[in-house]
This record gives structure tokens, sequence and C-alpha cells, in this order.
């Protein structure tokens, strides 16, 4: 693993947006992996303002989105799908059917989750996979017990994830208590991956991920064993290093 230590939430952002864009600018068939929760957002203003000054395109792009929650619609405030389109497809000029959300919605959840399964292989796997890590140590939606074997999948949330959501929504109850999120193996089968660590509330977490050991207790700790991860961490998060 290599850390890029950086000095502040915003430096994190250009230093993601940089490697999106090296990726972008470089492949005939860029396919890339994508996060929601706060910590990314930075890095989609980057990307939108990079395309604003026209020097980017993101036509030949195809996205994937790590997870979604189930039961909400589509165009819920608090949709993945939504918080997509409105922190970054829709001032990208990405065409949409090149940009893919687990439907949490699906009738059969676990036809669905199979076939998000194949569409990642279709596009020839993730080149690059950007995450966030959760205060337990979850990637996607992937809690703390977790196999490293799993592959896109429904999962129960934590009480800790679904607090640590709640911010989003105007209560706890509101909070979805399920999800379809990509596996621990889909996400290690990326060719490249940049987990994001931003402010001193994530430090022990990021200590965990790089000194930790490896354990489904702490599902990001599998990260050791990826032959290409970047982390970028600011300096509030690199306290306890
Ligand atoms: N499903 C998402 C994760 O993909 C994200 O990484 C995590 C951390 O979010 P934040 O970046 O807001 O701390 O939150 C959610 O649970």
């Amino acid at each position: 693993m290599e850390l890029i230590k950086v000095r502040n939430y915003e430096e994190l952002s250009e230093y993601a947006g940089k490697l999106v864009l090296e990726k972008v600018n470089t492949l005939e068939n860029p396919v890339l992996g994508l996060a929601t929760g706060s910590t990314p957002e930075g890095l989609y203003q980057y990307l939108i303002n990079q395309y604003k000054e026209g020097k980017v395109s993101f036509e030949h792009v195809v996205t994937f989105n790590l997870d979604e929650y189930v039961g909400l619609e589509k165009d819920d405030i608090n949709s993945y799908n939504y918080y997509m389109n409105e922190k970054l497809f829709k001032h990208i000029g990405i065409p949409r059917n090149q940009t893919y959300l687990p439907d949490g919605n699906a009738i059969d959840l676990n036809e669905e989750a199979t076939n998000y399964e194949n569409r990642i292989k279709q596009a020839g796997n993730i080149d690059l996979q950007i995450l966030g890590l959760g205060l337990n140590g979850h990637i996607g939606f992937n809690e703390p017990g977790t196999p490293f074997t799993s592959r896109t999948h429904i999962v129960q949330l934590d009480e800790s994830t679904r607090q640590a959501n709640a911010r989003f929504f105007i209560s706890i109850d509101e909070v979805p208590s399920q999800a379809i999120t990509m596996g621990i193996e889909t996400i290690m089968e990326s060719k490249q991956i940049v987990l994001l660590v931003s402010g001193e509330g994530k430090a022990e977490a990021l200590h965990r991920v790089i000194n930790g050991e490896v354990s489904e207790e702490f599902p990001a700790s599998i990260l050791q064993k990826h032959p290409h991860v970047i982390i970028v961490a600011d300096e509030a998060a690199c306290k306890l290093l």
C-alpha cells in the first residue's frame, strides 16, 4: 500500500482527482468504481471543474457504484442514485446508460446482485475503484464479519453505520436497514484502488487499515493484500500513524 499524506481535504480531493483524470485520459474504455459518503464529494467537485474547463471528457467512461440502499426509490433524495446524479453525473456529460448502481428496489435482489457482478465483468472489471472508509472498517457496505470471499450481496446495516449515515436523513428511523453492496472480493478485483480518508475521526480506523491484522472483523484491512492500493489521507486522519 502506498500512503500519500496531504495537508487537508482540498489537497486530498485534488490528488484523487488527478489519479482519476489520468485513467480517464489514457485508457480507451476506462471503468471507474465510485463511492458515496461525504469524503469523495470534493473529488467529484474537482472533476466537475475540470470538465467545465474543457480539460476532460467522460463520454467514453463507464462507472459502477459500490452500493445502494434497499427500498428507496431511485429519485429519493437519500438514494445513492440521487446523490451520484446531483454530485457528479449531471454535471459532466457522461451518458447515463454508462453509469451503474445496484438497483435497491429490484423485485429479486439476489438476481440483481448477480446481474451487477456480470455487468462489471462484461465491462472488463474496474480500472480504478474509489473507496471511503467506515468508522468500523466497512468498505462499500461490507460490515465487520463479511467474508473476504463475498461478491455483490444484500447486507443488514450495522446500527453504528445507520447512525453515522443518519445525518443525511430526517431521523434515524428513515435510514434503511438493508443495502446491496459490491462484495469484498468484487472490490479486490479492481485493478487499482484509491482509499480516501479525511479527518481526525477516521485516524484510528486508518491506523488499523495500515497496521492492524488482516481480519474479517475489520473489512478494510484486506487492502493490505491488494497489489495496487493508494491511500490518500489528510494530516488529521494520519494523526496516529
Ligand atoms: N456506504 C458508504 C461508504 O461507501 C462510505 O465509504 C462510508 C464513509 O462515509 P463518509 O465518507 O461520509 O465518512 O459511508 C457509507 O456507509
